[in-house]
């Protein structure tokens, strides 16, 4: 039995996809009336677990549940880099549980089409193949599981992939262009690129499903959230507002102040990334924020 930590968009799509073919429970810090809904400590009891929370809560999560999760098996599905550690998900998963018994899930995967049984592709990375395996073999037909040993590589890439999806907005809400859009992107990918290869990540893995896969997705579609934070930053509105109306996280709000961080302490050239925290922390004016960029 496998138990989801998170019901949520994502947490929530992934008990459905998984449910059927495997017996699954769910959990949620706050309670949801879905059948197979338990407590966390029941959920905590299963050897095959499953995270989808907001990043910026794993650390609080890992901490308080310490002596529950430490012999777990662990997938974990969040996208983002902890802005207050300034750490990678598996360096924090790390300080827990053994990375032999870590493996990271990532790609273009909107949470709705997922529950519509949609065709997807993830990929699952982890130093240990055989829990990519096991994990692997837990998802149906219609999501195709791609396997990678570049864990950090694939971490890079769902989270950054996120602010970039707010740049897009941006671009879309200044209404830019098309050809302008398409620049940021590609430069976009690029940019994640060298910052995943910084921390040793591959070059493939931002050219496939979870790189360029995922930033596709979420920079080009009002069904990303954060696409939508970009969107509406253009148009005017407080991040407050945006996110009060959104009511679902935003990971890369957060992720922007973790990369800024990181890439100024490391001096790794991240210019998109930099444009996009001096909007939100900063709160550099949009219109002259993402024209300097791509001028
Ligand atoms: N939505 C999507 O299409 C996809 C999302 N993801 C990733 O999945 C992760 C979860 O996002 P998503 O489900 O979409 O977002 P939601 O906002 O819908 O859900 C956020 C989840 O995080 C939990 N959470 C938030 N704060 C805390 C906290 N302090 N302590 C414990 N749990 C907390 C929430 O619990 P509760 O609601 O019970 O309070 C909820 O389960 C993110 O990293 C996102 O990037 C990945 C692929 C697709
Ligand atoms: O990660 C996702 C799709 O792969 C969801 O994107 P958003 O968090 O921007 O909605």
């Amino acid at each position: 039995m496998v138990s989801v930590i998170g019901a949520g968009a994502w947490g929530s799509a992934i008990f459905y996809a998984i449910s059927q073919k495997i017996e699954t429970v769910i959990t949620s810090r706050r309670k949801r009336n879905i059948e197979k809904f338990v407590s966390l400590e029941k959920a905590l009891k299963n050897e095959y677990i499953i995270i989808a929370i907001a990043s910026q809560s794993i650390k609080d999560f890992l901490e308080t549940n310490k002596e529950k999760i430490k012999d777990k098996k662990i997938l974990i599905a969040s996208k983002g880099i902890d802005n207050k550690t300034n750490k990678f998900l598996n360096e924090i998963f790390e300080e827990y549980v053994d990375r032999n018994n870590l493996a990271f899930l990532s790609g273009p995967s909107f949470a709705k089409e997922v529950k519509e049984n949609k065709p997807t592709a993830l990929v699952i990375a982890s130093q240990n193949e055989k829990l990519a395996d096991k994990f692997s073999t837990f998802f149906p037909k219609f999501i195709k599981i791609y396997k990678s040993n570049d864990v950090i590589g694939v971490e890079v890439a769902g989270a950054y992939k996120n602010v970039i999806a707010i740049a897009s907005g941006i671009c879309e809400g200044l209404n830019l262009g098309n050809n302008a859009k398409a620049a940021l992107i590609a430069r976009g990918l690029v940019e994640m690129d060298r910052f995943g290869e910084f921390f040793g990540a591959s070059k493939d893995t931002f050219l496939g499903v979870a790189g360029a896969g995922d930033l596709f997705l979420t920079a080009n579609s009002t069904m990303s959230r954060n696409y939508r934070v970009g969107l509406n930053l253009a148009k005017g509105k407080t991040l407050d507002d945006i996110l009060k109306e959104l009511k679902e996280v935003a990971e890369g709000v957060y992720t922007t102040k973790a990369i800024y961080n990181i890439a100024t302490k490391k001096g790794i050239y991240t210019p998109i990334a930099n444009e996009v925290y001096k909007i939100i922390y900063e709160r550099k004016k949009v219109k002259d924020s993402l024209r300097d960029l791509l001028s």
